[in-house]
């Protein structure tokens, strides 16, 4: 008899495939005998960066990678101040070809159970199909941003204007907060731009899949859940099942920057802020000026992850930078002397999970990024939210006023925040009486999370109703 295999297909961002990866072993722990294949296509930005995990990955499970032909994008599109997104979805429509042959020599020895695919992948939805493989997709966001994706199509045909020109507008979309028109994901607030073309196309394609598989649990987004199940995201047609098989959390590389948890170590329990912005945010000069008064003001303990402000290479972020200066020089002066005793800046990266975990950590400023809040969540830490690009100022709205685990970083029109506001939240965050009760609505929702994972709670069961339909198919 042939061996069932699964192909996943992740976005090349490495927030998408760290998610993708953890799916894949969160479903050989049940099911050990099955082959999982990933195809790697190239990073469009930071090339090589996910080299080094992907290493580590094949050294460490059986998974295998496959590494798709490597595309080079023009360098004019990669010095214009274009969409990260953009570079994402012409590599992978370049990469499209090389997919079916890759899904084709695969199927030679294996038979393959499903293609599970990133929303990003959108643009070889039809491959599959052509082997008569079943397609699903992996969305590495909330039940939220899904509903809001399914119900795209129908807000685009109902109204005319760009999200951009609708200043103040309340959005309503099924089964999550009226939203502010600008908090809408960044990619879709310019109708006009291709990659809201890219986006609005993908969404029409989630609701012809085979499911929905989501990283969240249902007691975190119950309305979004129930809003797509009962099939009021996609009103002109069937929506496919949903399966929220999360929190599904990456553990982290605590060889990087080690120092960050032995300096822990010596700090009070649930003292310390931790402030760290994903893998692709960074602040200008002015920006991180601003942040270390307000932290310094706050006389708060802090672990702080500081980069270099960007430079007119707009789409390559930091590890492409050409100079690297010392932290000393971007802060202001003796800022390192003054806080020596309560706060630590480490630059560019920090062991993020392992980080929230540690008992001295008591809050956390985020940028909202999905992993971020659900390692937040998982590790009962609770948030000061400051969104910075992709789908975040959607997260916050979520996590402020919907689950209410999360204080709001306020900024002004031009995203900037100033220190009397960081002094402000940070100080709330850490030692106040709102800062008490999300702290413990975190900690509430942190023991949700666990019972969602174990044996009968719903992802456990939404993991193995997705083994079933694989069954059935
Ligand atoms: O110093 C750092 C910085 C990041 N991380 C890890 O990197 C990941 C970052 O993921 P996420 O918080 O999701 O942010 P992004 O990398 O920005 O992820 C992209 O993908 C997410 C999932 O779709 C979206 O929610 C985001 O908006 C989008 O920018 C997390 O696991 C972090 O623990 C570290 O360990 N150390």
């Amino acid at each position: 008899m042939e061996m069932e295999a699964l192909v996943m297909y992740p976005s090349p961002h490495i927030g998408h495939l760290v998610s993708m990866v953890e799916l894949g072993k969160l479903i050989l722990s049940h099911h050990p005998s099955i082959s999982i294949h990933i195809l790697i296509t190239t990073p469009p930005y930071k090339p090589g960066d996910t080299a080094p995990y992907i290493a580590s990955v094949s050294a460490t499970t059986p998974i295998n990678f496959h590494r798709l032909p490597t595309i080079s994008l023009p360098p004019s599109l990669l010095n214009s101040s274009t969409h990260h997104e953009t570079l994402t979805f012409e590599v992978l429509r370049l990469n499209k070809p090389d997919v079916f042959h890759a899904l084709h020599s695969i199927s030679n020895q294996f038979r393959i159970q499903a293609f599970i695919m990133d929303s990003f992948c959108s643009v070889v939805f039809d491959v599959p199909a052509q082997l008569n493989i079943p397609s699903l997709y992996f969305f590495t966001s909330g039940a939220a941003v899904l509903a809001l994706f399914l119900y795209l199509p129908t807000i685009h045909r109902t109204t005319q204007k760009s999200f951009k020109y609708l200043k103040n507008t309340l959005l309503h979309f099924p089964g999550v907060p009226p939203i502010p028109s600008l908090d809408m994901p960044k990619p879709v607030l310019d109708r006009d731009d291709e990659v809201y073309k890219n986006i609005l196309d993908s969404s029409i394609y989630l609701a012809k899949s085979a499911g929905n598989i989501i990283n969240t649990f249902e007691y975190l987004e119950p309305r979004a859940v129930e809003a797509i199940s009962d099939g009021l995201c996609v009103p002109d047609g069937p929506t496919p099942p949903i399966y929220c098989i999360g929190p599904l959390i990456a553990p982290s590389d605590v060889d990087r920057a080690p120092e960050c948890l032995t300096w822990l170590d010596t700090q009070p329990k649930g003292s310390v802020v931790f402030l760290c912005f994903g893998s692709l945010g960074l602040f200008t000069m002015e920006q991180l000026k601003e942040i270390a008064v307000g932290l310094e003001r706050s006389g708060q303990r802090f672990l702080w992850v500081v980069r270099h402000p960007p430079s007119q290479y707009q789409n390559l972020p930091i590890s492409a930078e050409l100079e690297d200066p010392a932290l000393d020089s971007l802060l202001p002066e003796g800022f390192f002397e003054r806080t020596k005793e309560r706060g630590l800046v480490v630059k560019n990266w920090a062991p993020q999970a392992a980080v929230l975990n540690h008992v001295s950590v008591g809050g956390f400023v985020t940028h909202c990024g999905w992993n971020s809040v659900l390692e937040a969540v998982s590790a009962g830490v609770p948030m000061v939210a400051w969104p910075l690009y992709a789908e975040q100022r959607f997260n916050r709205v979520l996590l402020v006023e919907e689950i209410k685990i999360a204080l709001r970083m306020t900024e002004s029109e031009d995203g900037f925040v100033n220190s009397t506001e960081v002094e402000k939240r940070v100080s709330e965050l850490m030692a106040s009486k709102d800062g008490e009760l999300i702290r413990e609505r975190t900690l509430a929702v942190k023991n949700e999370a666990e019972a969602a994972l174990s044996q009968g709670g719903s992802s456990y069961v939404a993991l193995h109703k997705l083994f079933e339909s694989w069954k059935r198919g």
